[in-house]
Formats: structure tokens, sequence, C-alpha cells
């Protein structure tokens, strides 16, 4: 098994390169949907979260509201620490579960925004790092998402810079130009990424 730790900021494209890589053949494991999954109406972690930030985080039918909830942890560094406090050690561990159960010829790829932030790097054998100017990532997930643009800047602020994300990186992938410039690079990748597994 290849384990590839795959990262970059909010927006860079992580998720459009980790489908690109599972079209090829890849085993992807999503942090982020993960993540999600931890905090589902009836687990022991949206119990947690709602013990730490009351009620008003919960929508009328008792999910997590995570647009508000977004709003209060990425407004002060202090909340966003206990939230991650809750939800990386379930993280964690659903993942090594997920990349345990992977076929041992597999070239595993596990779709992480905060690989720099956690110190993950040593547990995969290759990490990528996706990679765009910081205005490129406001601008996609404003048009994308329709997220606001301040909010976007405060998750930025919550995150590595892109100068130590790139120096933790093996392989940088710029993801400045088009989608299908995006198509051939990860194909470069995969190239690569077969001849070391
Ligand atoms: C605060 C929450 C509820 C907001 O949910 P929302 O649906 O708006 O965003 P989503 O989870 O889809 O994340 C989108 C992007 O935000 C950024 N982001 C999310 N959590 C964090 C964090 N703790 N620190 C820095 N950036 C983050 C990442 O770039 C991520 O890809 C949610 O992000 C959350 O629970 N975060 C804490 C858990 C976490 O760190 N998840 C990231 C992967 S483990
Ligand atoms: N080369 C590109 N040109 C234009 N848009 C792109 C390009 N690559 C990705 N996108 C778009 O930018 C948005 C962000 O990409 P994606 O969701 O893959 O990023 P991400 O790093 O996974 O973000 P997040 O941290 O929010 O999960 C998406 O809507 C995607 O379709």
């Amino acid at each position: 098994m290849l384990r590839v730790g795959l990262t970059g900021g909010i927006g860079s494209g992580k998720s459009a390169v980790a489908r690109r890589l599972a079209e090829h053949g890849a085993v992807v494991v999503d942090a982020d949907q993960i993540a999600r999954e931890v905090v589902e109406p009836g687990t022991p972690g949206l119990a947690e979260v709602v013990a730490e930030f009351g009620e008003e985080v919960l929508t009328p039918e008792g999910r997590l509201d995570r647009p508000r909830l977004g709003e209060i942890v990425f407004s002060d560094s202090a909340r966003l620490a206990r939230l991650n406090a809750i939800v990386h050690p379930r993280v964690a561990a659903r993942t090594e579960e997920l990349m345990a159960a992977a076929p041992v010829d597999a070239v595993v790829v596990y779709d992480v925004p905060l690989l720099v932030e956690n110190d993950l790097g040593a547990l995969y054998d290759v990490v990528v790092v996706v990679d765009l100017p910081e205005e490129e990532q406001v601008a996609r997930v404003v048009a994308n998402r329709g997220m606001p643009a301040d909010q976007v800047r405060a998750r930025i602020k919550a995150q590595a810079t892109r100068e130590r994300r790139r120096a933790a990186a093996d392989v940088v992938i710029d993801n400045s130009g088009t989608p299908a410039d995006l198509d051939r690079r990860v194909a470069e990748l995969w190239a690569d990424l077969s001849a070391r597994a």
C-alpha cells in the first residue's frame, strides 16, 4: 500500500484532485466527510459539541447547524481549538480503520485539509500539496460555494500559510490553471504514484 496525504487550503482543489485520482484507480478517504459523519445526529461526537457550544448550534431538526458553528469558531481561535479537540481524535480513529481496510496493493489517498496544521506528514509515504494563491482560493469558494469572502478569509487565517504547506510537500500541484490543466497534472501525478507503489 502506498499512503498518500493530499492537502491544501480551503478551495485549493483537493477534492478535485482526489476525484481525478479515484478515476485513475486510487482509494480515497475524505477527512471532511468523516468529520461530518462523527457529528451526525445520535453520535457521541454531536453530544460533545452541544455540551461545549450549546443547543444554539443545532437546527430545528436536531442536526448540526454547520454555517452557524463555522461563524462561531472561525472568529475565535480558542473555541476552534475546543471544537478540533472534540472532532479530530474521532476523525483520526475512523481514518485509520478505513485505511487499514484498503487492499494491500492500493494507492490510498487521504484528502485532509489540516495535514500540515496537525503535523500528520510522517504518517504518509508521499505528501501532495495542492497550491493556489490565496485570492484565487477566496474567489473560487465565493463563486462555487456562495460563502461570504470574509468567512473564507477567516478560514484561511486558521490554516497554515502557503509557504509552510509547500515546505511540507513532496509534490506540489499548481491548480491556478484550468480544469483541463489540472487533469494533465493529475495524470502525471498518478504515473508518479503508481511507479512508487
Ligand atoms: C466548523 C464546521 C462545522 C463548518 O462546517 P462547513 O460545512 O461550513 O465546512 P466543511 O466542514 O465542509 O469544511 C470546509 C473547509 O473549511 C476548512 N476547515 C474546516 N475545519 C477547519 C478547521 N478546524 N481549521 C481550519 N480550517 C478548517 C477546510 O478547508 C475545509 O475543507 C466544520 O468545518 C467542522 O466541524 N470543523 C472542525 C473539524 C475539522 O477540522 N474538519 C476538517 C477536516 S478533519
Ligand atoms: N482549475 C480550476 N479552475 C476553476 N475552478 C476549479 C479548479 N479546480 C477546482 N475548481 C473549483 O473550485 C472549487 C474548490 O475546489 P475543491 O472543492 O476541489 O477544493 P477543496 O480544496 O477540496 O476545498 P475545501 O477545503 O473547501 O474542501 C470547486 O467548486 C471546484 O469545482
